[in-house]
């Protein structure tokens, strides 16, 4: 029941001015039971595809997509409800003009009292030191700072799941150190996308996406080493006449 199944998954879209769709990622199967999860590879590889499925943003082509035993397409309501989704840009996801207002957002069906949720909101805010910038507008605030205050969002309603979507990008040294302890303490699950290798060897498991197909799925360590691996190799490609925004095929 705690897991994640993707059973026989592809995802393929259609393509303007083309019969032929374009596949984002081809068939695979997994089941995710491990508390930590990273998901790597380069820019275009398929990552925030992969990640997409887990509440229902994306629709899988073919199989299915089960989360914690509630159908990813069947159930997409519930699915949301139990999977906190974090995204890479933090203002797509921050729709109030405070991080006060917007953890209240959050919190506005499981907390129906609003002096209650507005305590609770505070507890949030305090728990990620983002107190102190709770009533400024999310416009005035750095982008690690909406960062973090997006991820206090999802976590304010306790999900079952956390899935982030390269949570670490825009954050310092400090913060980083601190998001890694914070997913370190958390009870869900958590699944991840990142290119902040640090981040990842703390995971228990890694999935490596390259062009579309999971090329890899180990340990971390062995994991980084194999996506190290390919950037070279693709870096040789480089004298060949490699681009800088060239997927590998
Ligand atoms: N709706 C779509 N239509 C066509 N192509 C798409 C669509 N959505 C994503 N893609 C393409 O699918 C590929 C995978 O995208 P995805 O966002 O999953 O990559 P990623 O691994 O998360 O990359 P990054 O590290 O740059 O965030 C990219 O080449 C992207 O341009």
């Amino acid at each position: 029941m705690n897991s994640i199944c993707f059973s026989r998954v592809s995802v393929h879209v259609a393509v303007d001015g083309s019969d032929v769709p374009k596949t984002l990622l081809h068939d695979f199967s997994l089941e995710l039971t491990e508390r930590r999860i990273a998901v790597i590879g380069a820019n275009g590889s398929g990552k925030s595809t992969l990640l997409r499925l887990l509440n229902g943003l994306i629709v899988p082509s073919t199989g299915t997509v089960v989360v914690h035993g509630v159908d990813s397409v069947s159930d997409v309501r519930r699915v949301r409800s139990n999977v906190g989704f974090v995204f890479t840009d933090p203002l797509s996801q921050l729709v109030m003009p405070t991080g006060r207002e917007d953890v209240e957002l959050s919190l506005r069906r499981s907390v129906k009292n609003s002096k209650e949720r507005a305590a609770r909101a505070e507890a949030v805010l305090d728990r990620f030191g983002l107190l102190h910038l709770a009533d400024q507008s999310i416009y005035e605030l750095s982008g690690g700072e909406r960062q973090l205050l997006a991820l206090a969002a999802v976590l304010a309603v306790d999900p079952t799941v956390l899935v982030l979507d390269e949570p670490s990008t825009l954050l310092d040294l400090r913060n980083r150190e601190l998001l890694r302890r914070t997913i370190a303490g958390l009870d869900q699950q958590v699944i991840m996308s990142t290119h902040d290798l640090d981040l990842a060897l703390d995971m228990d498991r890694v999935l490596v996406v390259e062009s579309g197909r999971i090329v890899f799925d180990g340990g971390a360590a062995d994991g980084v080493a194999r996506y190290r691996a390919l950037c070279a190799a693709a870096l040789d490609d480089v004298g060949h006449g490699a681009r800088l925004g060239d997927v590998p095929r």
